[in-house]
């Protein structure tokens, strides 16, 4: 089994066993504020668990991964989703990973446009905020507050993500 990570195209249907895709679906859209303004509604749902668990909102400026990517790790936050939003109109990888007996398994990379975020589902396996080419700022909804709320896992040997496709084929 080859260790090169093939790149997909973000989806809400590819994504849906991770999390959701938060961008602007026409299918949730309704008008608002007497037709001025369009909402998208509810493209995702913020879970946190635990005493004393909150939600908060945070900035991430992530700077950019290098490619080949040399991937050796994954994680996940058992008692939270976490969302990322990116505050530019730049694409980002989102990497993700089926939970095989308590271990991720192979790593799927989604190409993100600048116009979609994320939300991990919670305890979902994901690779820490992958930024291409320049650093990012990224809104990030997640859990604050008592408990380890971070697990990581390191492979045996690592996958690689190649080289990415054109800006172009991103928009
Ligand atoms: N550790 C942290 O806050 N960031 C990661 O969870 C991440 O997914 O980037
Ligand atoms: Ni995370």
């Amino acid at each position: 089994m080859s260790h090169f990570i093939s790149i997909e195209p973000l989806t809400k249907e590819a994504f849906a066993p991770f999390g959701s895709v938060i961008e602007a679906d026409p299918a949730s859209a309704r008008f608002i504020n007497g037709g001025n303004t369009e909402r998208f509604h509810a493209r995702g749902e913020v879970d946190v668990a635990g005493e004393g668990a909150r939600v908060i909102i945070n900035i991430f400026r992530g700077q950019p991964r290098t490619f080949p990517y040399r991937l050796t790790m994954m994680e996940r936050h058992p008692l939270g989703t976490q969302s990322f939003s990116p505050l530019h109109d730049r694409p980002w990888l989102a990497v993700v990973a089926e939970d095989e007996g308590g271990r991720p398994g192979r790593p799927r990379a989604f190409l993100a446009s600048g116009r979609q975020g994320v939300n991990y589902g919670r305890n979902v396996w994901h690779h820490p905020l992958m930024t291409i080419d320049t650093a990012s700022d990224f809104l990030v909804v997640d859990r604050d507050g008592p408990g380890n709320n971070l697990e990581e896992f390191f492979y045996e040997e690592p996958f690689v993500i190649p080289d990415l496709p054109s800006k172009e084929t991103v928009r």
